[in-house]
């Protein structure tokens, strides 16, 4: 196997594809997609002179007589003041005509109809426009639709955005030894991929839209990736060169183009890219769970940031301060925690395990020789990023609840397809792709 290096196969995965057609949505719907135009203003901001304090809109030199009451959102017309005039006002409503300053309550003496106090010329009054101009462009194409967006959207006017279409993503699981749920026993494990899979390619831009389980055979796997409803169809397992790893082989009966044939890095060794006559592009996942993770993080997250518009982030790199053993050839991916401004191994990173990257908060980019202090960091989606919710509206079902499959794969249905269940609505972590 000729490996690809860790860097390199990032370059390809993000250029193994291009942005995905606009397409107009509601503001909810946005969230998590990725602008496909400049976000502008269709409303300068604020839109109106606007009180910015609770007090007495003046006009002229002091002392003033008060001659009325204005509220936000009052929409009638307030007559321009004279000069030795003032109304009382409130936060955020319309300052009326001839308006010199705002004096807030706390700074007003009154007696009777009159008002005194000292201002100062435009104080506490925000200007049409002042904050931003009509027709600014505020943020860029290729930005990530964030709850704050949403806000800042709305404040400048806007009901739906056009946003980059989300890749939809095909799952096929194989492995015999599979178990969906329930207790491992001898010779079955549970499915550990799957359940990590929604979070990680909704917090990277996409959307998964079916999940099937093969049994290890090769026509099976061939069926089950020709399936046309996805731009990416992930395998998870079978990337090996075992008797029943089939993927290579069902690659080449489908005349795709390999494009990263297993990665110089550890764990992840086997993963691979590839694309199909038809451009859809597939991820192969190794089996060994934390192997999976490695290469989500390392092919299918810019690939799907790459098909979602999203505007490549600069590296955050950190220090890496703890054991980490060095590989002379392959980059390692560490599972590390964040201790002030350093980032320290959390252990416990075996091939098999995710424990240790359960408990992390970034991996650790170690190139091959590394020497230095500073290491890439790949952000992992995290619960501060699950808390900025959305619920998506369901997907469609891919069938009724699956039997378990046999250890030999000769229970399953004729072409040994299984559906999963449709994952169910997903709480959105919106971190960006790494
Ligand atoms: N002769 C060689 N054998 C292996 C090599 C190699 O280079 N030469 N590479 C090893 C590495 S590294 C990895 S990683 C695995 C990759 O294996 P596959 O992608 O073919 O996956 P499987 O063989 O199906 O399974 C490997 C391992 O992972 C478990 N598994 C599979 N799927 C899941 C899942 N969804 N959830 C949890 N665990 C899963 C499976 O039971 C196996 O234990 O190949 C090595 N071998
Ligand atoms: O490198 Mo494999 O990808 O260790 O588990």
């Amino acid at each position: 196997m000729n490996a690809t290096s860790w860097p390199e196969a990032r370059r390809v995965a993000r250029s193994a594809g291009h942005p995905l057609d606009p397409t107009d949505v509601t503001l909810p719907e946005a969230l998590g997609a990725t602008l496909a135009v400049p976000l502008v203003a269709l409303s300068p901001l604020p839109a109106y002179d606007a009180a910015a304090m609770d007090g007495y809109a003046v006009s002229g030199p002091g002392p003033w007589r008060v001659t009325g009451r204005v509220l936000a959102g009052d929409a009638r017309p307030v007559e321009p003041l004279l000069p030795g005039t003032a109304v009382e006002i409130a936060t955020g409503a319309l300052v009326p005509a001839g308006v010199d300053a705002v004096l807030p309550y706390e700074r007003a003496r009154s007696r009777s109809d009159r008002v005194h106090g000292e201002i100062e010329t435009g104080r506490h009054i925000r200007r049409r426009g002042d904050d931003c101009p009509l027709g600014e462009e505020v943020l860029p194409a290729g930005t990530l639709v964030t709850p704050t967006l949403l806000g800042l959207a709305a404040s400048l006017g806007h009901d739906r955005l056009t946003v980059h279409r989300r890749p939809r993503v095909g799952v096929v699981v194989t492995g015999a030894e599979l178990l969906s749920h329930g207790l491992p026993t001898p010779g079955r494990v549970r499915d550990a991929i799957s359940p990590m899979l929604p979070g990680l390619v909704d917090s990277a831009g996409g959307v998964i839209t079916w999940t099937t389980r093969v049994t290890d055979d090769k026509t099976a796997l061939v069926e089950a990736m020709s399936r046309p409803d996805a731009e990416i169809v992930v395998v998870c397992g079978a990337t090996s060169v075992g008797a029943a790893d089939h993927l290579r082989g069902a690659l080449e009966a489908l005349a795709a183009q390999v494009r990263v044939h297993g990665v110089a890095c550890r764990p992840g060794h086997p993963q691979l890219l590839a694309t199909l006559p038809d451009g859809r592009c597939v991820v192969g996942l190794p089996g060994n769970p934390y192997a999976a993770l490695v290469a989500a993080l390392t092919l299918l997250t810019p690939l799907l940031g790459r098909l979602a518009g999203r505007a490549q982030r600069r590296a955050v790199t950190a220090r890496l301060v703890g054991p980490v053993k060095v590989l002379d050839r392959d980059t390692r991916l560490v599972p590390v925690a964040r201790e002030g401004s350093v980032v320290v191994p959390v252990g416990h990173d075996r091939p098999g395990l995710l424990w240790g990257a359960a408990e992390a908060n970034a991996l650790a980019v170690v190139p091959p020789g590394w020497q230095g202090a500073e290491v890439e960091l790949l952000a992992l989606p995290d619960a501060d990023a699950a808390a900025a919710v959305a619920v998506r509206p369901p997907e469609p079902e891919s069938g009724p609840t699956p039997p378990e499959v046999a250890p030999t794969g000769a229970d399953g249905p004729p072409g040994g397809v299984l559906r999963l269940p449709a994952r169910t609505p997903l709480a959105v972590a919106t971190t960006s792709e790494n």
